[in-house]
């Protein structure tokens, strides 16, 4: 599929230029593909399995379940938005606000503005929600910061200006600065854009050591990725710090798709009298996100199924989680040998280089991203259909880490796409994290047998 340039289907022709991310450059405007013949069908199928079409149909199916996280009654018209971000959100191509933007955005463009604390699966729309929640309260002919968006990466805070820049298109006296190391400013800089984005360090140096800003004027205080947070050292204090600067009467805006004890007390600490939107475990974990494992005795078995894996379906990115360096190197170097196209990301590489590596993933120049750590945290990439847990997730105990279990899949299945997550097991040891796992979020983890191609096939369909 990936090379195909021109298709003909009954009455609709795809067309893909295979430069453009392998995403089909012509994509009618009805949701409804008619095909004429089976075959037909059938392509068509495998082109939407593989995300290489946007299944438009299944979002709204979605959007009509009241099950579904991305269920809701209401239009973003109803939400009320200013004109300019209504048609900054339909030229994204949002027909309908999901579940957490339905909910939360009345809670966040109330008068006067309400905190809120919340909890979302991975994938529904978090993101674009409070950035229409911070584009909405700016004043654009105020030229001083307003509001602060504190994430907890480099990576997750350029993804983040990205959407604002998307969805702020249209309203272009609103202008965004990124606080993120390598963004030097001389002294006595004062800041004239209204919206700063960073990673807390520097947002704390900003605001506090070098006063490019007063934070006594911020209207909006966001804090993504809360649990992504606290996991890195000194995190939490920087964002308790930049909060302890901020007034009284600033909305403060707290988001995260997990919600352990510890992410809920630093929540408590930083969000003073909260409305709350919160999950139940069972709820945690997205239904359209298929979930496997593979039973193996060794390294280069895991890898033979990988290889089986990709002889038997279509996978238009994916994403490999190994738990060393050693191993996603070892990985990297076997996948290329096999012809793949292989990016690999780890935490030694300089914060640019990271960055560069996902834009490249993102623009689809490699297929797979081999990857060790939280800087794949949280990133946005719509076209990754399967999540590889080469090694299980385990904390420095060697306890199973459902968090960031959660989060890895959660790189698949974006906004109502199907998903495919399959986790590689080679020990007892690793069955019995894999146990602990389906325990946590009472979901059932299915086995695939990876030398029946017929059986993968299926999985995928
Ligand atoms: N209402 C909507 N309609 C269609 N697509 C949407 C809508 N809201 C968000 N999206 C798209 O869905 C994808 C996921 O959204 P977003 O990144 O905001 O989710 P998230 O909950 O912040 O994810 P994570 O927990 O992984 O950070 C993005 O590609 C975004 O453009």
């Amino acid at each position: 599929f990936s090379e195909c340039i021109s298709l003909q289907i009954g009455n609709l022709q795809i067309k893909e230029r295979p430069e453009e991310n392998g995403k089909c450059n012509k994509i009618p405007k009805s949701n409804t593909y008619k095909c004429h013949d089976r075959a037909a069908q059938s392509l068509l199928n495998k082109l939407i399995r593989s995300n290489l079409v946007k299944n438009t149909n299944q979002v709204e199916v979605l959007q009509k379940d009241p099950n579904s996280p991305l269920y809701s009654v209401r239009t973003f018209e109803e939400l009320r938005l200013k004109p300019q971000l209504l048609q900054g959100v339909y030229s994204m191509g949002f027909n309908r606000p999901s579940k957490i933007q339905e909910t939360a955005l009345p809670m966040m463009l109330a008068e006067p503005p309400q905190n809120l604390i919340a909890q979302s699966q991975s994938g529904t729309g978090k993101t674009a929600a409070f950035v229409l929640a911070m584009l909405s309260h700016v004043d654009p002919s105020r030229k001083y910061p307003q509001c602060l968006c504190v994430s907890p990466t480099y990576e997750l805070a350029l993804q983040t200006g990205k959407v604002i820049e998307q969805m702020g298109q249209y309203y272009s006296e609103v202008k965004l600065v990124y606080a993120i190391r390598g963004n030097k400013l001389p002294r006595g800089t004062k800041l004239q854009e209204q919206i700063v984005i960073g990673t807390p360090g520097t947002m704390l140096d900003w605001c506090g050591k070098f006063k490019f800003f007063d934070p006594k004027k911020i209207l909006v205080f966001v804090l993504d990725e809360a649990d992504v947070m606290i996991d890195t050292q000194g995190h939490q204090d920087q964002s308790i710090r930049i909060q302890r600067m901020l007034p009284q009467s600033c909305q403060m805006l707290l988001f995260s798709a997990t919600f352990e004890e510890s992410v809920w007390n630093f929540a408590k600490r930083i969000v003073p009298d909260p409305n709350i939107i919160k999950l139940k475990r069972e709820e945690e974990t997205l239904d359209t996100i298929k979930q496997y494992y593979v039973l193996c005795n060794s390294r280069e078995e895991k890898f033979k199924a990988l290889c089986n894996i990709y002889g038997a379906i279509t996978i238009a990115q994916a994403m490999i989680f190994c738990h060393t360096r050693k191993t996603a190197g070892w990985l990297a170097g076997e996948l290329s040998r096999e012809g793949h196209q292989v990016a690999l990301l780890s935490g030694e590489m300089q914060v640019e280089q990271r960055a560069a590596v996902i834009e490249r993933f993102r623009e689809g120049k490699e297929k797979v991203l081999v990857t060790t750590n939280v800087c794949a945290r949280g990133i946005d990439v719509e076209q990754v259909s399967v999540v590889i847990n080469f090694d299980l997730p385990v904390d420095k105990d060697g306890n199973p880490d459902n968090e960031t279990y959660l989060h890895r899949i959660g790189r698949t299945g974006r906004f109502g796409k199907r998903g495919l997550a399959i986790n590689m097991v080679d020990s007892k040891m690793s069955m019995n994290i894999l146990n602990k796992i389906q325990e946590h979020f009472n979901k059932k983890i299915e086995r695939l047998d990876t030398d029946d191609l017929d059986e993968i096939e299926k999985i995928a369909s």
